[in-house]
C-alpha cells in the first residue's frame, strides 16, 4: 500500500478517526429503565449509523415528575432561564454564546439529540452544550457541520453539484496541442492498464497511450490531438460503469519523467499543512477536546456493539447496564494527556520523492492519496510536527536529487529509482523537556529507499558516494551543523513504498564505521540511541519506535501504572517492538515475556535489555498468534506445549531444549557472558550468527517449559500495543479462554480495532457457541460487525469488563490519538 502523506506508516491515518458527531459522556439519563427497555432503545440506537449522535434523550420538564424538591428547583430554574433566553433579543443571544464557545470548542456544534427526536428543548435548556435547532448551530473545529443537520446535508448537496458543474465546464478540460494528457476519474479500483485499454476501445475512444494502476480510481491517457480529446469527452459525458459516471480531467504533464498529477482545481486542493497537520490551526487546547469527544464517541460503539452480539439468552453484563449512567460510554474515558512536546516532536520522518505542483523534483509530504491519483509531493517545511532538522535533510537530498543522473520514482509507471527519504533522530538525555526540540537531537539515521533494478551497480555506487557527501556536507554547512549518525539504503523493488521487514539494507555511513565498504561498515552497526524513562534503546533501520519519545514515555507509565504491577507479576508484553513497554517496566515485575515478529526488532530488545542490565525478560520472535496460546499455558500451569520458543537473556529462568540451533546458542552464550560481566552495550549480532537464527516458531531457538515461573507468579497480565489492525483474533481468544489472565492493559493507535478487540474480549458468551462456518459477507463488513460475529463462536468463557480509558496524544496537530484501556475480570 502506498504511504499517504502523513509520513511514517505505523501512524494512524486521517480517515480513521473522523470528526464524526460528537456527544457528551458526561450527559447522565435520568430515570430507570429495565434490561428489555435498554435493549429496545439500542436496537433503535443501532440502526443508525455508527457515526450518527446517539446520545441518551434527556426529557423533557413536562415528562417529567420528580419527587425530589431540589430536582423540581433546578428544573424549574432551567425552564426560567430558557423562557428568559426566548426572550433576549438575537445579539444578546450571540453574544452569550460566543462566551460559551470561548470556553468549549464544541459548543453548539451537535444538534442536541432530544431536540432532533422530540423537535423541542431538552432540560437543560440554553445550558445545553449542544444546538436546539439549525440556527443555533456552530461549524465545528475542522470547519464542518454536525452530519445530520440541514447545513451539512446542503452543503453535500452543494458540493456534488460543484464538482459534476466544475467537471461537465468543458473550460476545465483543456483544449490545445500542448496539454494532451488528460486523467480519467472515477475508474473501477481493479482494472488495470488493460482494462482501461478495453474500456476505451469498446467506447470507440481514439487515445495514445493509456495507463492505470490497480487500486486507483484514476487512469492516465495521453491523447494524439484535440479532435480525440473532444471526442472523448463527448462520449464520456454519456457513458457510466457501474452506475458511476467516468469523467475526463487534466492532468498536469510534469517536467522530465516525473509522474502526472491528478487536475485538481485550486479550490479543492489542501495544502501540505492541512494534509499533514488537519487540526494546526486550532489551539493546543482545542485540539486536545476535539480528540476527546471524537474518541468518546468511537468508544460507544463498544457498548451498542456488545450489547447487540450479547446472547438474547443472557442478561446484559453490568458493564454495558452502567454505561447509561456515563452517556453510553463503555467505561469512563479519564481524559487526555497533552504531549510534553507539540511542535517538531517527530523523531521519524518518512519523506516521498516526486514532482511538486510546480513541476520540480520535491522531497516531503504527498498532497492526497495515491489512489485518488494524487502524486503531487511538496516541501514539508509548513508542518508544525516536523523537526526543523528533518525539514533541512529533506532540503539537501532535494538538491542532491536535481545532480542525480538517476530518476526519482515515478508511481504511475513504477519507474525510477529514487524512492523515500526517512530520517530518524535519537535524543540526548542530558536536555530535559523544556529544551528546544532541536537541541535534544544528539542522533540521527538517514534512511534513503530505491528500486535498483536495471540500474548498473557501477553507477549505482558512484551516485551513492556523491549522496554521502552532499549529505556530509549539507550537515557540516548547516548553522549549527547537524548530527549525522548513520546512512543505509534500502533496496526495495516492490509497487509501494511500504517494504518488507527483510527487505535488504546498505550501509553507508555507521558510527565509527568506515565509509569504503570495509568490514567496519557493518549494517548490525547502524543503530541510533533514545531514551525512555532514564533507559537506553538501540533502534535498528527498520523496527519500530513510537514517534514522539517524551509523549510514549507519559504512555508507558500509565500503561505500566494500570496494570497493578508487583514482584509477583509475570507480565507479558505483546507486540513488544524493540522492547520498550517490558524493558521500562522491568523493575516493577518479576518477569517480562515479550512477543515480536520483527527479527531485527527483537534482536534490538535483547540488546536493550543488555544495555541497562536488566536480566529478567525474555523475548520471543515470533507472530504472536502462533504462540500466544501454547505460552499461556506453560506459563500459567496447564499442560506444556513446547511449540513457543523462548530466547532468553535471564540466566534463572530459561531452559534449553534439544531443538536449540548452533547459531542461537552462540547469542545466548554471548549474552550469559556479557551480563556476567556486568555488561554494556556489546553487538550480539554481529559475529557468526546472524539475524535469520531468530524467526519464530521453526527457528530453533531456546524452549522455556515455563514449569519454574508458573510456581512463582501470582499475577499474570498482559499488555498489548498491537498495529492499527489490532490483534489478531486467536490471541484475542487465547487471552480470553485462559482464566488466568485477569487484566489486560490494551494500548491501541486507532480505535476503530480497539472497539473490535473489545467486543470480542467483553461480551458474554453462551455455553453453545456457533460453529463459524465462514463469513460469507465480511468483506463489506465493519470491523464491529466482525467481532460481533467472531464473538458468536468465542468458546464460552469469563468475559472481561472494560473498566478505564484515557487518551495520550503522542501525534499533535494530526486528528490521531494513542489510547489506554484497562480490562479486567
Ligand atoms: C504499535 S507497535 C508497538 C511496539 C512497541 N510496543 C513499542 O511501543 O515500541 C506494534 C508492533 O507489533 C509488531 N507486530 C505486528 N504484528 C504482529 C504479530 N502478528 N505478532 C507479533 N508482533 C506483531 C510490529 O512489528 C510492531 O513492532
Amino acid at each position: 500500500m502506498e504511504t499517504t502523506p502523513a509520513a511514517p506508516s505505523e501512524e494512524p491515518r486521517p480517515s480513521d478517526l473522523q470528526s464524526t458527531a460528537l456527544s457528551d459522556p458526561d450527559k447522565v439519563a435520568i430515570g430507570e429503565h429495565n434490561t428489555e427497555e435498554l435493549r429496545l432503545n439500542s436496537e433503535n440506537e443501532q440502526q443508525q449509523s455508527d457515526q450518527a449522535m446517539d446520545t441518551d434523550p434527556v426529557p423533557p420538564t413536562e415528562q417529567i415528575q420528580p419527587s425530589n424538591p431540589e430536582l423540581t428547583a433546578v428544573i424549574n430554574s432551567e425552564k426560567r432561564k430558557r423562557e428568559e433566553e426566548q426572550t433576549l433579543d438575537p445579539e444578546n443571544k450571540k453574544k452569550n454564546m460566543n462566551s460559551n464557545s470561548s470556553s468549549n470548542p464544541l459548543w453548539k456544534t451537535s444538534l442536541c439529540s432530544y431536540y432532533r427526536r422530540y423537535g423541542a428543548n431538552c432540560s437543560h435548556g440554553e445550558t445545553c452544550r449542544y444546538a436546539h435547532g439549525e440556527e443555533e448551530l456552530w461549524p465545528r473545529p475542522d470547519n464542518t457541520w454536525d452530519p445530520t443537520s440541514n447545513k451539512a446535508k446542503e452543503m453535500q448537496k452543494a458540493d456534488e453539484m460543484e464538482k459534476d458543474e466544475e467537471v461537465e465546464d468543458e473550460e476545465q478540460v483543456a483544449l490545445d496541442e500542448s496539454s494532451l494528457d488528460k486523467c480519467l476519474v472515477g475508474l473501477p479500483r481493479k482494472w488495470v492498464h488493460d482494462a482501461l485499454k478495453k474500456f476505451l476501445e469498446e467506447k470507440g475512444i481514439s487515445y495514445k497511450t493509456a495507463k492505470k494502476k490497480k487500486g486507483m480510481e484514476v487512469g492516465f491517457v495521453t491523447f494524439e490531438n484535440v479532435e480525440q480529446v473532444e471526442n472523448a469527452m463527448e462520449i464520456l459525458r454519456e457513458s457510466s460503469s457501474g452506475g458511476k459516471t467516468i469523467k475526463l480531467r487534466d492532468a498536469i504533464k510534469k517536467s522530465g519523467d516525473g509522474g502526472l498529477v491528478e487536475g485538481m482545481n485550486s479550490s479543492t486542493r489542501k495544502s501540505v499543512r492541512e494534509v499533514v497537520t488537519p487540526l494546526a490551526h486550532l489551539s493546543y487546547s482545542d485540539q486536545l477536546e476535539h480528540k476527546k469527544s471524537s474518541l468518546s464517541q468511537l468508544l460507544k460503539k463498544l457498548t451498542r456493539n456488545a450489547r447487540k452480539a450479547c446472547p438474547d439468552a443472557l442478561p446484559l453484563p453490568d458493564w454495558i447496564l452502567e454505561s447509561r449512567e456515563i452517556g453510553g460510554l463503555p467505561c469512563k474515558l479519564e481524559g487526555i494527556l497533552e504531549s510534553p512536546l507539540t511542535n517538531g516532536y517527530r523523531n521519524k520522518c518518512e519523506f516521498s520523492v516526486g514532482y511538486s505542483l510546480d513541476g520540480n523534483i520535491t522531497v516531503g509530504f504527498m498532497l492526497g492519496n495515491f489512489r485518488e491519483g494524487v502524486t503531487a509531493v511538496e516541501e514539508p517545511t509548513d508542518c508544525p510536527n516536523v523537526s526543523k532538522l528533518a525539514c533541512t535533510y529533506a532540503k539537501i537530498f532535494q538538491n542532491f536529487l536535481g545532480s542525480s543522473e538517476l530518476p526519482v520514482w515515478n508511481r504511475i509507471n513504477n519507474t525510477g529509482f529514487w524512492r523515500q527519504l526517512t530520517v530518524r533522530e535519537g535524543r540526548n538525555p542530558d536536555q530535559g523537556i523544556n529544551a528546544e526540540s532541536e537541541m535534544q537531537i544528539k542522533e540521527v539515521m538517514l534512511m534513503i529507499q530505491v528500486c535498483s533494478i536495471g540500474v548498473e551497480e557501477e553507477v549505482m555506487k558512484a551516485e551513492f558516494d556523491k549522496m554521502r557527501l552532499a549529505f556530509s556536507q549539507g550537515a557540516n554547512d548547516a548553522s549549527p551543523s547537524l548530527p549525522l549518525t548513520t546512512i543505509v539504503v534500502q533496496d526495495h523493488t516492490g509497487i509501494s513504498n511500504a517494504a518488507p521487514a527483510d527487505c535488504p539494507l546498505i550501509p553507508l555511513l555507521v558510527a565509527g564505521g568506515g565509509t569504503d565498504g570495509s568490514d567496519c561498515l557493518s549494517i548490525d552497526k547502524a543503530n541510533i540511541h533514545d531514551y525512555i524513562s532514564n533507559l537506553c534503546f538501540s533502534i535498528s533501520p527498520t523496527a519500530f519506535f513510537q514517534v514522539n519519545t517524551l509523549a510514549a514515555e507519559r504512555l508507558y507509565k500509565l500503561a505500566g501504572d494500570w496494570a497493578e504491577l508487583s514482584e509477583d507479576t509475570l507480565l507479558f508484553d505483546v507486540c513488544c517492538g524493540t522492547g520498550t513497554i517490558g524493558l521500562t517496566l522491568a523493575h516493577r515485575v518479576g518477569m517480562v515475556v515479550g512477543i515480536e515478529m520483527n527479527e531485527s526488532a527483537v534482536s534490538d530488545a535483547q540488546r536493550n535489555a543488555i544495555i541497562n542490565n536488566i536480566t529478567n525478560c525474555k523475548f520471543i520472535c515470533a507472530k504472536a498468534e502462533d504462540v500466544m496460546g501454547s505460552l499461556l499455558k506453560e506459563y500459567l500451569g496447564a499442560p506444556t506445549d513446547t511449540s513457543s520458543k523462548v530466547i532468553s537473556n535471564s540466566n534463572g529462568h530459561s531452559k534449553k531444549s534439544e531443538k536449540v540451533s548452533e547459531d542461537t546458542n552462540i547469542k545466548l552464550e554471548a549474552i550469559d557472558a556479557q551480563e556476567s560481566n556486568g555488561v554494556q552495550e556489546k553487538d550480539i549480532t554481529d559475529s557468526s550468527e546472524k539475524k535469520e537464527g531468530i524467526s519464530g516458531t521453526d527457528a530453533g531457538l531456546t524452549v522455556s517449559d515455563g514449569k519454574e515461573e508458573q510456581h512463582r507468579f501470582k499475577n499474570v497480565v498482559a499488555i498489548v500495543d498491537p498495529p492499527r489492525v489490532g490483534l489478531h483474533p486467536t490471541v484475542i481468544k487465547a487471552l480470553r479462554t485462559h482464566p488466568g489472565i485477569r487484566r489486560l492493559v490494551y494500548i491501541s493507535c486507532n480505535p476503530d480495532s480497539l472497539v473490535a478487540n473489545a467486543i470480542e474480549l467483553c461480551t458474554p458468551t453462551s455455553d453453545k457457541p456457533v460453529i463459524n462456518k465462514g463469513n460469507k459477507g465480511w468483506r463489506n463488513m465493519s470491523s464491529a460487525g466482525l467481532a460481533r460475529q467472531r464473538t458468536k463462536s468465542m468458546p464460552n468463557s469469563e468475559h472481561f469488563r472494560p473498566v478505564r480509558s484515557m487518551a495520550v496524544d503522542l501525534f499533535p496537530h494530526t486528528n490521531h490519538c494513542e489510547m489506554v484501556m484497562l480490562f479486567q475480570r
